[in-house]
């Protein structure tokens, strides 16, 4: 058996939709540590969320599997929650009960009332929403609805944190905040996350792995890269770090320069494979 925390064995991924196959993942291969924060970051479409709802146990895998903790996924448990870039918080609940309505599920059995209570309220103070426990989503910016959705996924002691662009949709200082206050609360309490990210400069500021996946159809895993910088991470010194720019390079290169080179090749040769057709239909 595997001796990581989580393991991403062989998996491939082929979508049938109205008559047309696409082989959209081949061959998915990752192993991420207890307490390690991944990202995973690729060209638009190319299949990080699909990677990331196989995990939650959402879609299955066409072969291949997840195991975590020694334990094969096949459906979504409370061992690993999600947060979407659109917050998906309950509009008619306020900001206290679209937490506790999760943690009330989770720990009914194992919590008193009033220790589930506490619990909320613990969770929301971490990310900084302890002021408006009364507030309905309609009442707060995007980037508090972001928070008491990761206030939400952490309060409920997920195994594993799954995060699908969490801070895309925030303004750059809203977004910048949140991620100092994810790598506060990362530093506290050693989660192990899976992050997608288009954005370099986060993907390198909060992770310890950045896993770099090739242009679909049949994305794979390209390249991964170990973030070897010490915690606690501060983005302005890190401005001037040459290491976080050798880092950053690395992942931009591999995003813009071997991928283009690799799409010349398969541009090449298909355009060779078409060829003798071509030629015969033109003579
Ligand atoms: N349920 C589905 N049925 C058919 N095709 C799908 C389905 N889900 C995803 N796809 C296809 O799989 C491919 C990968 O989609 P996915 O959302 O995983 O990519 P992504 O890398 O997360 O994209 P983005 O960065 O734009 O969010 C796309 O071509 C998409 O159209």
């Amino acid at each position: 058996m595997s001796k990581h925390y989580l393991t991403i064995e062989d998996v491939n991924k082929t979508f049938h939709t109205g008559g047309n196959t696409t082989e959209v993942l081949k061959q998915i291969d990752l192993t991420i540590d207890r307490g390690e924060y991944v990202s995973i970051i690729g060209h638009s479409g190319c299949g990080k969320s699909t990677v990331l709802n196989i995990v939650a146990g959402l879609i299955p895998a066409t072969s291949g599997g997840v195991i975590l903790d020694g334990k094969e996924v096949n459906a979504p448990g409370p061992d690993r929650s999600l947060v979407f870039q659109n917050h998906s918080l309950l509009p008619w609940l306020t900001v206290y009960e679209n937490v506790a309505i999760a943690v009330d599920k989770t720990f009914k059995g194992s919590k008193t009332a009033a220790e589930r209570r506490e619990w909320v309220l613990k969770n929301l103070d971490m990310v900084n929403m302890s002021h408006a426990l009364n507030k309905r989503p309609a009442e707060i910016s995007g980037g508090m609805k972001q928070r008491v959705g990761i206030a939400r996924a952490l309060a409920m002691q997920p195994k594993v944190l799954l995060l699908d662009e969490p801070f895309g949709a925030l303004d750059a200082l809203t977004r910048a905040h949140l991620q100092d206050e994810v790598m506060r609360i990362q530093a506290e309490l050693q989660n192990t996350v899976i992050m997608i990210t288009h954005d370099v400069d986060e993907a390198v500021l909060l992770s310890d792995k950045i896993v770099m996946m090739t242009n679909g159809p049949a994305a794979t895993v390209g390249e991964v890269l170990s973030i070897d910088l010490p915690r606690p991470r501060d983005r302005i010194a890190l401005a001037e770090d040459v290491r976080y720019n050798k880092y950053r390079q690395a992942v931009l290169s591999f995003l813009h320069e071997k991928q283009r080179k690799v799409e010349t090749l398969q541009q090449k040769r298909e355009e060779k494979d078409a060829q003798p057709l071509h030629s015969a239909q033109s003579a």
